[in-house]
């Protein structure tokens, strides 16, 4: 498979994405010029960096992500390379899933060994002879990326660090390792996604997206970005492989359209994960004529909230899935912060408060910039109205 190719599974996409991303690179100038100064206001600068809200929490989960999914671009750039991607073998994502959770958690525990984490994985699968092969092949993965060597048991204590119930008392970090396992063994998208949670309320995410283009107009460019957001901080994009540490962030934003019809929406390549055919009658409904851009992982939410799509639809393919906090946590906070709403099928916020999993919402995820989410919600209801009827 080239590289050309693993960007997305639809073949004429790379068309659309030139088309969106002349439209992110065509705001007007008066747009940007009160954007960026609204940055110089909010944005923690290094030099106040310990006094400004959530600036340490900010640098260790930027540390953690870019660690992580240095560890999982490094599994998925040797399987491309290799051609050794096959449906069948799911064994090189599941190492690298429990290899990034082990280098998360390890490393918020260094720095916050109070914090509790929700995370995806747990090691049970690790354990005993037949856990052997994997276990080993998961601590030599852990040990290409850290500082001092981690044995076989301390990597085990680290992922299992993940099984917090989670609720709306107190912080704690929500982890998914790898987000859009699927899309990872198509050798297309999937995301490191750690969020952080204060009272029920998620105050900051880390996206890593090992594989998505740094600009949607150059897709044989360089890939790996790292898309930031704290509570009433901005959202940002770095380059995930930048040589300083210092990396530069340009502040993101969702694409300032008014009608709908205008829109590109963006949808999981999954059937099983989001239903299509409920998104394409909400598309017909918004009047939107381009076709929908399937992306899998929270690379989606990336998507939208810098402006390369509008909509992200999702929803519900049967009434018994409930979605899990971790992923959604740091998609969540960084479409917020770069000018959307995200809200479940009734529009509702997310709830992160209710434990592991959004139980207390009304199931599917709706993101889309604040102008048009409330006309996006009505047409979702709609949809459902009539498959009711
Ligand atoms: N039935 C059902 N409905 C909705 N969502 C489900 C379902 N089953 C699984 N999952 C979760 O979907 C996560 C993958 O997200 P996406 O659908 O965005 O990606 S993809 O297009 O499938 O790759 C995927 O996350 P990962 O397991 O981390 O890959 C799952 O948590
Ligand atoms: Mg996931
Ligand atoms: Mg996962
Ligand atoms: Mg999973």
């Amino acid at each position: 498979m080239s590289s050309g190719n693993l960007l997305l599974s639809h073949g004429r996409l790379s068309a659309r994405y030139r088309y969106s991303a002349q439209r992110v690179f065509s705001l007007k100038r008066t747009d940007k010029a009160t954007f960026s100064n609204q940055l110089l206001v909010s944005r923690p600068l290094s030099s106040h960096i310990a006094t400004t809200y959530l600036a340490k929490e900010r640098a260790v989960a930027i540390e953690a992500v870019e660690c992580a999914s240095k560890v999982c671009q490094s599994v998925f750039k040797r399987l491309v390379a290799e051609e050794t991607l096959t449906k069948n073998d799911k064994s090189p994502v599941t190492v690298a899933d429990f290899g990034a959770q082990a280098v998360v958690n390890s490393i918020l525990e260094k720095h916050f060994p109070q914090d509790p984490i929700v995370g995806e994985e747990d090691s049970k699968d690790l354990h005993g002879d037949q856990g052997r092969a994997l276990r080993e092949k998961v601590v030599e993965l852990v040990n290409t990326a850290t500082e001092t060597p981690m044995s076989s048991d301390e990597v085990l204590r680290a992922i299992d660090r993940g099984q917090y119930a989670g609720g709306s008392k107190g912080r704690h970090w929500t982890l998914d390792p790898i987000d859009g396992t699927k899309g990872f063994l198509r050798g297309e998208q999937f995301a490191v996604c750690l969020a952080l949670i204060i009272d029920g309320k998620v105050r900051l995410g880390v996206l890593g997206c090992p594989n998505l283009p740094c600009q949607m107009d150059k897709l044989d460019g360089e890939r790996g970005v790292l898309m930031v957001a704290v509570e009433g901080q901005g959202a940002f994009q770095r380059r995930l492989n930048a040589k300083s540490s210092e990396e530069e962030e340009t502040p993101i934003h969702v694409a300032d359209i008014a009608d709908t019809k205008e829109a590109i929406f963006c949808e999981s390549v999954e059937s099983g994960h989001t239903s299509h055919g409920d998104n394409a009658n909400i598309a017909k409904l918004l009047n939107i004529t381009k076709p929908p851009i399937r992306i899998d992982s929270q690379c989606k939410y990336a998507a939208v909230a810098r402006g390369d799509a509008d909509i992200m639809l999702r929803l519900p393919t049967s009434s018994t899935y409930v979605e899990k906090i971790w992923d959604h946590g740091a998609g969540n906070i960084i479409m917020h912060e770069a000018g959307g709403r995200v809200g479940d099928i009734n529009g509702n916020p997310l709830d992160f408060s209710a434990g592991r999993t959004l139980s207390a919402n009304g199931g599917g995820v709706i993101a889309a910039s604040a102008k048009i989410f409330d006309v996006v919600i009505s047409a979702v209801q709609t949809t459902l109205a009539q498959k009711s009827q």
